[in-house]
């Protein structure tokens, strides 16, 4: 049992956590420590915190485990307004989408990384920001990537994904730069794509005089673009060189499509698409057998 849980970032991540520890009856207290008043005062009124506190040092002071779920280029000033109060006894986590960055600050901070420090990363969110998108059921049947170094005590790490798995998600380790390239392709490269191609379209749509005959196909594409742009500058700019990769390689992908839509190759094309059809069922499938596999 948690007796003191801190948040900090009472978000849709920090929230969300928040309201499915509680709702398992893994910690008795829920401190939760915002940058956004309104949104404290909202968690603390949405009964998804017990106290709502402006001062991270403060927050965290008693607390026996700490979440970090601000935006990844926040974590450094967080880390560094703990380091007062860090306590050998507590355990330390975040819930940043990029992992490599995050060592490298807790590294600038306290010279050496902390073993009771526990970078994570759930794979599991949504374009809606804020305590009021949060939900206890945002974890279940989710992964949960944790990222430990050699440093890291394996006791602290055993209690974070005990956390984790009490919210009902899979909890799976990887190494930091692997978990930033593979991350660079399926979740920040498309979310760069889906911003461009609404940008681009918007740009030359403020009249509504294409958007008005959208319809499910481009919703679909899109749902990705209403998601919060300081979040996702801080994403694109922690790991840069793997999503900079990426959109090279979509670059010579669209490339090639666009040269076999010029020359008129229907049957390479019909080949290509079917290639990708079929890749895209091998993820379906091994999604569902993942949700079902629990
Ligand atoms: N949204 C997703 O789909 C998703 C999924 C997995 C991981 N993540 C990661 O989780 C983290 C949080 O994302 P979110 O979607 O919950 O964002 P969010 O905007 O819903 O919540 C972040 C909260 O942090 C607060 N905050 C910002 N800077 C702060 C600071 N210095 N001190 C205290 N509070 C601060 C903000 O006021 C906000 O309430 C990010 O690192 C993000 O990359 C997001
Ligand atoms: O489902 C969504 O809306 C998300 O953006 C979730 C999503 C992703 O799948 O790319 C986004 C960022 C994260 O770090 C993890 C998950």
């Amino acid at each position: 049992m948690i007796e003191r849980l801190c948040i900090v970032g009472v978000g849709l991540i920090g929230g969300s956590l928040a309201r499915a520890a509680r709702r398992a009856g893994l910690c008795r207290r829920v401190v939760g420590v915002d940058a956004d008043a309104a949104n404290l005062q909202r968690a603390q009124a949405l009964g998804v915190v017990d106290r709502g506190c402006a001062d991270v040092a403060e927050g965290a002071k008693d607390a026996d485990v700490v979440l970090i779920a601000v935006p990844v280029q926040a974590t450094e000033a967080v880390l560094a307004a703990l380091k007062p109060v860090w306590n050998s006894r507590a355990v330390y986590t975040d819930a940043g989408s990029t992992k490599v960055n995050v060592l490298e600050a807790a590294e600038r901070v306290f010279g050496s990384l902390p073993a009771n420090f526990v970078p994570g990363h759930p794979i599991a969110g949504a374009e809606r920001s804020g305590v009021d998108a949060s939900h206890a059921d945002l974890f279940r049947h989710k992964r949960v990537i944790l990222t430990p170094a050699a440093e890291t005590a394996p006791a602290a790490v055993q209690r974070v994904a005990e956390l984790w798995r009490g919210a009902g998600a899979e909890v799976s380790e990887m190494e930091p730069l692997r978990h930033d390239q593979v991350l660079a392709a399926t979740s920040h490269l498309p979310h760069v794509a889906a911003f461009a191609l609404v940008d681009m379209l918007g740009r030359e749509d403020e009249t509504e005089a294409i958007f008005r005959y959208a319809a499910g196909g481009f919703r679909d594409f899109t749902r990705i673009a209403s998601s919060d742009a300081a979040m996702w500058r801080d994403i694109c700019l922690a790991n840069r060189e793997p999503i900079l990769q990426r959109i090279e390689g979509l670059r010579d992908e669209l490339g090639q499509v666009a040269a076999l839509i010029a020359s008129g190759d229907g049957d390479a094309l019909l080949q290509l698409f079917q290639r990708a059809k079929a890749a895209r069922q091998r993820f379906l499938d091994l999604y569902e057998n993942n949700h079902h596999a629990q």
